[in-house]
């Protein structure tokens, strides 16, 4: 490390007022460098706690009568949590089931029911795997068309190229917030407000944006949203993922998999399905309960902090980055995947070079962990509560060594 971007990077840590949250994150004290946290969240220290005193108290203790206790609500109250803290909800509009495909899967079927006579859902070719198959699969079921954007790797969907293609057959638009790739931020309310002149319904995916993004889901006039939990969220590995339905598409609103928990009166078992009141009717079978417990630690986090403050350094952090990328990389021929405005990026910086490939391997076998994406990309998750200024120009230093004994070998 120079002595200028040592200097750099301790004024950094110095002057950021959420420095100090990242002790509350375990393993955060090791020297491993993690830039992943937009795949895994870290777990909170206090979610040790919790997950110990889950199994002796609420489950070894309480037993069965824990979901009439607490459990049974659990998806509502914890979606409720979510909304406020997250997405700019008001409570009744998002519920906690599933993962993100079956809810997407979910969604995406209820929209497109929501709006018949229509034969179309428009979709981007460089969104996240499952939103594509989920939409070619619910695509083969109804026998709709799929209108696909083209977008570079690099940048995202547009409003331009959402105007273009939405028209009086389009029934949804599926778009992610932040792309998987790339960070690209879309213009959501924008675009939302587009689709709505087509007289079709949007779909966010939020599984990059939330924790880290702030949304406003209701000021914007989003109809639905899904996203994951383990991310920006901390839930674990696995942990479920979250659906928003607006209010007003709530009543006759329609989902694929009826299942007794999102019956009105489950335990009534009687010989056919009658949807739950609101929200409630998007979940079909038993709730994650062991699932859910780490995000509520995150929650409890996130609110303390705000969504705010954590954008801020988000944003710094993502500075910091490109800033390195500029002095250290960009000798080495790497190029920046993600775009340099901050108002057109997310959370995460992706960093492009031929090795990359080979460069995260030897990376992660030194306990620096980014991610690796086709093509070339190096993909670095900037998670605020938990990553430093001084890990990421670790981690940088690493990169450049690695691409520099790289490069030499080729030579
Ligand atoms: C945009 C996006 N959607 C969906 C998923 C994953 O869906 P699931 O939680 O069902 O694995 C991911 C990441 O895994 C993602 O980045
Ligand atoms: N969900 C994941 C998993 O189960 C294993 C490994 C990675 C993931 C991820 O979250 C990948 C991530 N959504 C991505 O944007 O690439």
């Amino acid at each position: 490390m120079t002595s200028t971007t040592h200097e750099t990077t301790a004024r950094l840590d110095a002057d950021d007022g959420l420095a100090s949250y990242r002790d509350r994150f375990v393993g955060a004290q090791s020297p491993l460098v993690y830039l992943d946290g937009n795949s895994l969240g870290r777990p909170l220290r206090v979610t040790g706690e919790r997950l110990r005193t889950f199994v002796e108290h609420e489950w070894g203790g309480r037993l069965i009568r824990g979901w009439d206790e607490a459990w049974m609500d659990l998806p509502t109250v914890v979606g409720d949590r979510i909304g406020a803290t997250c997405l700019g909800a008001a409570p009744g509009q998002t519920v906690v089931a599933d993962s993100t495909t079956v809810l997407l899967y979910k969604a995406l079927r209820a929209a497109v029911a929501a709006r018949p006579g229509r034969r179309e859902v428009v979709l981007d070719r460089d969104n996240f795997p499952t939103d594509r198959y989920v939409a070619a699969g619910v695509a083969d079921e109804l026998g709709l068309t799929l209108r696909w954007i083209d977008v570079d790797t690099s940048a995202g969907v547009t409003l331009e190229q959402v105007q273009e293609v939405v028209g009086e057959q389009t029934a949804v638009v599926l778009l992610s917030h932040v792309a998987y790739r790339s960070a690209w931020l879309a213009d959501a309310p924008a675009i939302t407000a587009a689709v709505h002149d087509a007289g079709a319904l949007v779909l966010w995916d939020l599984s990059h944006s939330v924790g880290s993004v702030p949304l406003e889901l209701d000021a914007w006039g989003v109809d639905l949203a899904v996203g994951c939990t383990y991310k920006y969220l901390n839930g674990g590995p696995g942990s479920p993922a979250f659906v928003y339905v607006a209010e007003r598409l709530l009543d006759g609103l329609q989902q694929p998999v009826p299942g007794w928990m999102g019956h009105a009166d489950p335990f009534a078992m009687g010989p056919g399905w009658t949807p739950a009141p609101g929200i409630r009717r998007m979940v079909s079978g038993t709730p994650p309960v062991v699932g859910m417990l780490a995000v509520q630690d995150m929650l409890d986090l996130l609110e303390e902090v705000g969504m705010p403050a954590v954008r801020a350094k988000s944003v710094g952090l993502a500075e910091h980055v490109l800033r390195l990328t500029d002095v250290l990389l960009a000798p080495l021929g790497v190029g920046v995947a993600t775009p340099r405005e901050a108002q057109r990026r997310g959370g995460h910086v992706t960093l492009t070079h031929p090795a990359m490939r080979e460069a995260t391997a030897r990376l992660w076998a030194a306990d620096v962990v980014p991610d690796y994406r086709d093509p070339g990309g190096l993909r670095l998750g900037l998670s605020p509560l938990s990553t430093s200024y001084d890990e990421v120009t670790r981690g940088m230093e690493s990169v450049r060594e690695v691409l520099a004994d790289l490069t030499a070998s080729d030579a």
